[in-house]
């Protein structure tokens, strides 16, 4: 099930990703909404942080090509943020939490502009959305993974884009910091921002995405979540880890009868 969408924020065509020529992403077609929550979900080595490196332009793809805002990567870069996987972050880099933060400021600056009073300000808001400002003047080195995964978060916050491609921005996070961080982001979906999110774990994804895009190498879906959240297509994403699909029915059921539900 692959819902196409006229005036996308986001068109990927015919896109194929190789690393030494093998194909890790095969022939994806998708488009995606502005101002939608979206999660990317797919068992381990799918491609799902591939095609966030595709988008993002840091893989280069063997055939097709991706569309943001109907431009080309590099005449739309500043309006997009990207939080790597907390495994490609160098976290010994001598730099304090504030630091880190402004640093997201620095793209809408300009060259030759310091960062001044308004930029911190801005640093520290978004420090409070994460609940990081009492570690304001750590050094990032000296924080608790979750700790900097949130440092992270703040600082894709305080680049003010329109799109955000989050690669598994939970990992190491607790539960309390990961319903907050989530509904700060369903927020900022509402001011009409879209939020990209890799994710694994299937009863959040199932409760906070509006649109969810699945994937194992092969784009199994894309659309919106009441479409494509079936038995049948999340057995093609992830095969017969019959566990897991007997808890992911089991939320389905529940997401039925629950009246909250998007
Ligand atoms: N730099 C690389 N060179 C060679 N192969 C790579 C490279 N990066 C990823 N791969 C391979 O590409 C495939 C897809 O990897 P990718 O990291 O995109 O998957 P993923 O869905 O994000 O996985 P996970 O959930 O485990 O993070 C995997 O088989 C992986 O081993």
């Amino acid at each position: 099930m692959i819902k196409q969408i006229e005036n996308p924020l986001l068109e990927i065509h015919d896109l194929t990703v190789s690393y030494d020529q093998s194909p890790v992403l095969w022939n994806i077609d998708f488009s995606l909404p502005e101002g939608k929550l979206i999660g990317i979900l797919g068992p381990n080595g799918a491609g799902k942080s591939t095609l966030i490196k595709a988008i993002m332009g840091l893989v280069e793809p063997t055939g097709g090509y991706v569309k943001i805002f109907n431009k080309d990567l590099d005449q739309v870069r500043n309006r997009i943020s990207y939080v790597p996987q907390r495994e490609s972050v160098d976290w010994n880099f001598p730099a304090s939490v504030l630091d880190v933060v402004m640093m997201g400021t620095y793209g809408r600056l300009g060259l030759f502009k310091r960062p001044g009073k308004k930029e911190k300000d801005l640093a520290f808001n978004c420090l409070e959305k994460v609940g990081m400002t009492a570690f304001a003047k750590r050094q990032i080195s000296e924080l608790s993974g979750g700790q900097q995964q949130r440092v992270f978060i703040a600082r894709a916050l305080a680049q003010e884009a329109d799109l955000y491609l989050m690669d598994e921005p939970f990992a190491g996070v607790d539960m309390a910091t990961e319903t907050a961080i989530f509904q700060l982001l369903q927020e900022m979906t509402k001011e009409g921002k879209t939020v990209i999110v890799v994710h694994h774990d299937i009863h959040s994804a199932m409760t906070y995405f509006e649109w969810i895009i699945m994937l194992n190498l092969h784009l199994v879906a894309s659309g919106p979540k009441s479409d494509v959240v079936n038995e049948d297509l999340l057995r093609k994403t992830y095969g017969g880890k019959l566990n897991l699909l007997s808890k992911v029915t089991e939320i389905i059921r529940q997401q039925e009868f629950n009246p909250l539900k998007n």
